[in-house]
C-alpha cells in the first residue's frame, strides 16, 4: 500500500501531543482550535470506509447546538445512517494516535477490514456555519485526496442534508436527486399535495414563526421558502449570521431553559418553533394569554406524529407494528399516554439518534425523538399508498428540522388541530436537567438504557432515597458524549420539586464522583 501522500500531507495537519478526544453520542467536538487533525485523519478514514462499503461516505463538519467557538465532524454511513460502533472505535483510535505511528494505524485498519486499496472513493462534504468550518472542511478534503479518494464539498449544508444527499447517491436516484434543490422539490411536493384539502386553515394558522439559531436551519429555510407556495408562511428570527450561533436561541436552548428564545417576537397563541445549529432538532412553543410559556418538546412531536400514522393505519385496515422510541429522557407522561392511552409500544435506548435509529428498525414503523426534538420516522417497509406521500415528506436517513416542521405542519392541518390542542393532549411532568463538572465523567457507568448508574458506588442508591422523597418522581445521571459535563435529570409533580431534586441529585453526583463533600456549582 502506498502512503507516501498520506505521510506528507499529515504533517501539514500535526496533533497537538498529549489531546486525546474520543467520538462521542454524535462524532468528536471540541474547541475548533484543537481539530485541524481530526478533520485530517476523518477525511482518511472516511476514504477507507467507502473502500469498504463501495459506496459514498458523508463527513458533516459541525458542532451543532454546542457554542460558536466549538466544531466537530461526524461520518455517514451508505444509507445516511451514522456510522457503526465498530468504526466509531476506528475513529477514535485513529485520532488520538501521535504523529509518528498514524501510518501503522492506518495499516492496522486496512487489515483489520481486509480492504482492497484500489477500489475508488467517494466521499461528500458539508459544513454549518461555523467560520471555523471553512479551513477544517478543507483539512478534511486533504485526507480524502492523500488515498486517492474524490470528493465532492457540498459546502453550507445542515447535517441532515448531507445525510440525504448521501442517501440519495447509493441509492442511485431512488430516495430523491442528491442536490439542495432535490431536497426542497421532495419535502415541498410532498406538504403541498397532503395539506392541498385542509382548506380550512385560517391564514394565522399558516403562519409559523422559526427561530434559525443564528445558523444553517435558517439560511436552508430561507432558499426553501419559495418551493411552499404561500401554502407556509414562514416567519424567521434569528436568521442573521451576525448574531451568535445558539447564544440564548436555538432548539438546545429552548428545551433546557425552558423558555422562548432571546430575539423572536412572539404574539400570544402564536405557533413558533426552533431549530438547533445544524438543523437536526426542532421544539415548538408559544405563550398563552397570561405569558405563561408552553414548550411542546420531542416527545410532543412523537405523539403526535405516532397518533396521525396510527388512524392512518386504521384507516386503510393495515396490520402493520407501530412503535415510539424515547430515551430516559422522555417525559414521563408522554410514556404513560402513549403506552396506555394509545396502546403503542414504547421502547428506551441510550443517549443519541444512532441507538434510537437501530430500534425503530425493528418495527415496520418506528417513531423516534429524543425530548429535544431530535428525530424521525423510519422503517416504512411495508406500507402502501396512503402513507407515500407522507413517506416522501420524511427524511428516513436521521432527524431533520425542516422534514419534521412540515410533517407537524401537514398533521395539523390535516387533523384542523391549532399548537394549543396539540399541547393539550398530555400534560408535562414538571422537570429540570443541570450539568454537574467532576474532574473525571468516566467515573460514572450506566446501565438500563442510562438509566440507572452503575459506578461510582452509593450513587444509584442515593439517587433512589432522594427520588423517594418525592411523588411521581425520577430521577437519572450520565456523563454527556458531546460536553465535559455529568447531566442531570429529575422529574416531580411541581416544578419546585423538580428543581429541588435535580439540586439534591447533582450534590450526590458531585460527591461521590470527587470523593469529597464540597459544594458544586451545577450550571443550568
Ligand atoms: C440530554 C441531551 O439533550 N443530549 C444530547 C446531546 O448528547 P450528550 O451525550 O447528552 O451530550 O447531544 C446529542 C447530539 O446532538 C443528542 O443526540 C443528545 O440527545
Ligand atoms: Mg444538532
Amino acid at each position: 500500500i502506498d502512503l507516501r501522500e498520506v505521510s506528507q500531507k499529515s504533517k501539514l495537519h500535526p496533533k497537538p501531543e498529549g489531546l486525546a478526544l474520543q467520538y462521542g453520542t454524535a462524532g468528536f467536538r471540541t474547541d475548533a482550535k484543537h481539530l485541524d487533525h481530526i478533520m485530517f485523519r476523518m477525511g482518511l478514514l472516511a476514504t477507507l470506509r467507502s473502500k469498504k462499503t463501495k459506496s459514498t461516505i458523508g463527513v458533516m463538519v459541525t458542532a451543532s447546538h454546542n457554542p460558536e467557538e466549538d466544531n466537530g465532524v461526524k461520518l455517514i454511513d451508505p444509507m445516511g445512517e451514522m456510522v457503526t460502533a465498530v468504526w466509531e472505535g476506528y475513529a477514535t483510535q485513529l485520532a488520538n494516535t501521535e504523529q509518528d505511528s498514524l501510518l501503522k494505524e492506518l495499516k492496522d485498519i486496512i487489515e483489520k477490514e481486509d480492504i482492497d486499496m484500489s477500489e475508488p472513493a467517494s466521499i461528500y462534504v458539508g459544513k454549518d456555519t461555523r467560520p471555523s468550518g471553512a479551513s477544517l472542511s478543507r483539512a478534511v478534503l486533504d485526507g480524502v485526496s492523500s488515498l486517492g479518494g474524490k470528493t465532492h464539498d457540498y459546502g453550507l449544508v445542515t447535517t441532515p442534508q448531507l445525510h440525504y444527499m448521501v442517501c440519495c447517491c447509493n441509492t442511485h436516484g431512488c430516495y430523491g436527486s442528491p442536490t439542495v434543490e432535490g431536497y426542497y422539490q421532495k419535502l415541498s411536493q410532498a406538504f403541498l399535495q397532503l395539506t392541498q384539502n385542509a382548506s380550512n386553515r385560517t391564514d394565522d394558522q399558516k403562519r409559523l414563526l422559526v427561530d434559525g439559531a443564528n445558523g444553517i436551519g435558517a439560511l436552508k429555510m430561507r432558499e426553501m421558502e419559495p418551493f411552499l407556495r404561500s401554502k407556509l408562511q414562514v416567519v424567521l428570527s434569528n436568521d442573521s449570521s451576525s448574531g451568535k450561533l445558539n447564544h440564548m436561541c436555538g432548539a438546545d436552548y429552548v428545551k433546557v431553559q425552558q423558555k422562548a428564545p432571546q430575539g423572536m417576537n412572539m404574539g400570544v397563541g402564536e405557533c413558533c418553533c426552533s431549530f438547533d445549529g445544524d438543523a437536526d432538532r426542532i421544539v415548538y412553543y408559544y405563550t398563552d394569554s397570561k405569558g405563561c410559556f408552553h414548550l411542546l418538546d420531542g416527545d410532543k412531536i412523537a405523539t403526535l406524529i405516532s397518533t396521525y400514522l396510527k388512524e392512518l393505519l386504521t384507516q386503510a385496515g393495515l396490520n402493520l407494528q407501530i412503535a415510539v422510541v424515547q430515551t430516559a429522557y422522555a417525559n414521563g407522561s408522554s410514556t404513560r399516554y402513549l403506552e396506555d392511552v394509545m396502546k403503542v409500544a414504547v421502547c428506551c435506548t441510550k443517549t443519541g439518534v444512532k441507538h434510537l435509529h437501530h430500534a425503530a428498525q425493528e418495527y415496520d414503523i418506528g417513531v423516534y425523538f429524543e425530548a429535544n426534538g431530535h428525530g424521525t420516522v423510519s422503517s416504512l417497509k411495508r406500507a402502501v399508498k396512503l402513507l407515500e406521500s407522507t413517506i416522501n415528506l420524511i427524511n428516513q436517513t436521521v432527524g431533520d428540522a425542516i422534514s419534521d416542521m412540515l410533517v407537524i405542519e401537514t398533521v395539523l392541518a390535516i387533523r384542523g388541530m391549532s399548537v394549543q390542542d396539540w399541547h393539550a393532549i398530555y400534560t408535562d411532568l414538571p422537570n429540570r436537567q443541570l450539568k454537574v463538572t467532576v474532574s473525571d465523567r468516566r467515573v460514572i457507568d450506566t446501565t438500563d438504557a442510562e438509566r440507572r448508574a452503575v459506578t461510582p458506588e452509593g450513587l444509584q442508591d442515593a439517587i433512589d432515597s432522594l427520588v423517594k422523597k418525592y411523588k411521581t418522581a425520577r430521577s437519572f445521571v450520565r456523563p454527556s458524549g458531546t460536553e465535559d459535563v455529568v447531566r442531570v435529570y429529575a422529574e416531580a409533580d411541581t416544578q419546585e420539586n423538580a428543581d429541588r431534586l435535580a439540586h439534591e441529585v447533582s450534590l450526590a453526583v458531585y460527591r461521590l464522583a470527587e470523593g469529597v463533600g464540597d459544594e458544586p456549582k451545577p450550571l443550568h
